[in-house]
């Protein structure tokens, strides 16, 4: 494995980091009762620290990793990691915070912080739901149907709809019931600012026992298995857009038969700022729908389109003011769904199915070019970028 594939691995086994994370400013003891803390009290806590029920997340194990090196090391002595070292330099910046604090300072401060932590995890806050209460993953997605049309709307709104590994598999799930139910039209749409800011890029922490190579190989049956259900879908499939869409958001939508957008959204494809390369069909479709420089400027330069650009260039069908959006066109999909449904399921058929074969073979061949592209540095270094800096494209 490469350098710091290697590294991004060990991160994602030591799960250590799974968001953003800032170093906070430490709220430390200096002296006085602080140095009563012994030996035995500072291994307890070590102890007490794997029996919490709650992870703490990553702000507070940064700060208890600092601590633990503080106190078991002294001040930091090891040379500041590379740039691209991006973990290990996050880790490292912690620790240097410390600067000369002693060690049984550093040992006190980790007691308290992990007994601060017990307490909390044994009392429970009216916020945090209880476990039986857990809210199921398949709450971000939500189907629902009336008035002819069936809606699958992306539901996590906080994470502007980025989609985790079992929204795919909600989806693709949604979508094959939708092909059989009794709505003439299917709807995808987004809750919240966002339509979709793509693939949940934590999606590659979570390291499978096979290792990248088989998190690499499993993410590409999936992206095929999800794809090919849009190519295959038989009914009219409609994308409202309520708002931006990133990546693979916006590269199925040469695969809708109507897409209307909000003049907020916007069209952003940055597969090269991310090592990655084109899905959902896209090198395919997109030069079919716009011609081969606006697409490359989409696929390649990750050029981000405004609604009134991506309709000009063909992939968005009309736009509407944002005011209005959501009454014009639920209004317009509720008069489109009482048409003849066997009809429009036998136009769409005419008008797709020749082009079937062709977009199931770029499916498979796009899916296999990603499967190398996820396990190159260029895409580690970009998502460990996103995952550690909070970098913005
Ligand atoms: C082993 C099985 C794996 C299965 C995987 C299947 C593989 C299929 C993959 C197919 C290939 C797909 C490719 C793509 O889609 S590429 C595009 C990926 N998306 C991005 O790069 C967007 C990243 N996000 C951003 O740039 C910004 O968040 C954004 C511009 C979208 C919004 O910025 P804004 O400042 O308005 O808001 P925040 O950044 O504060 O976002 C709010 C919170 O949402 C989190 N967030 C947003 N987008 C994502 C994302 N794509 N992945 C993960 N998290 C995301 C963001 O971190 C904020 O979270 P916190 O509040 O906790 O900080």
């Amino acid at each position: 494995m490469a350098g710091f594939a290697g590294r991004l691995a060990r991160c994602w086994y030591s799960g250590f980091l799974r968001s953003p994370l800032q170093v906070p400013a430490l709220g430390l003891h200096v002296g006085g009762p602080a140095m009563q803390t012994s030996q035995k009290d500072f291994n307890n806590a070590v102890s007490q620290l794997k029996l919490l029920k709650e992870d703490p997340g990553n702000e507070v194990k940064l700060k208890l990793y600092a601590l633990y090196k503080q106190a078991t090391e002294g001040p930091c002595n090891v040379p500041k990691p590379g740039m691209l070292d991006f973990i290990n330099k996050t880790k490292w910046d912690a620790w240097n915070a410390l600067g000369s604090l002693s060690k049984e300072a550093a040992r006190q401060n980790y007691v308290d912080l992990v007994s601060k932590l017990s307490a909390s995890s044994e009392s429970p806050s009216p916020e945090a739901p209880a476990a039986d209460k857990k809210q199921p993953e398949s709450d971000s997605l939500v189907v629902t149907s009336g008035d002819g049309i069936t809606t699958i709307r992306l539901n996590r709104p906080t994470k502007k709809n980025a989609l985790t590994t079992q929204m795919y598999h909600d989806i693709i799930a949604a979508l094959q019931a939708a092909s059989k139910d009794e709505s003439p039209i299917t709807v995808l749409t987004g809750s919240g600012d966002y339509f979709c800011s793509g693939n949940d890029l934590t999606n590659f922490t979570s390291l499978p026992a096979g290792g990248p190579e088989e998190m690499a190989r499993s993410s590409a049956v999936l992206l095929r298995d999800f794809v090919n259900c849009f190519i295959d879908f038989p009914k009219p499939l409609v994308a409202v857009v309520n708002g931006p869409a990133v990546g693979i958001s916006v590269t199925i939508l040469g695969l809708f038969d109507v897409v209307y957008a909000t003049d907020r959204a916007t069209f952003h494809t940055p597969f090269s700022h991310l090592g990655q390369s084109p899905e959902g069909c896209s090198s395919y479709t997109f030069p079919k729908i716009m011609g081969s420089s606006k697409a490359a400027e989409m696929l390649l330069f990750g050029k981000k389109l405004t609604a009134q650009e991506a309709c000009a260039q063909g992939l968005v069908t009309e736009v509407f003011p944002d005011s209005t959006f959501q009454k014009e066109v639920w209004a317009r999909l509720k008069a489109y769904s009482k048409l003849p449904p066997n009809a429009m399921r036998i136009s769409k058929q005419i008008i797709r199915d020749r082009e079937k074969e062709k977009l199931h073979a770029v499916n498979a061949e796009e899916s296999n070019v990603l499967r190398e592209r996820w396990l190159s540095d260029e895409c580690m270094n970009a998502i460990a970028s996103f995952l550690s800096r909070k970098s913005k494209l």
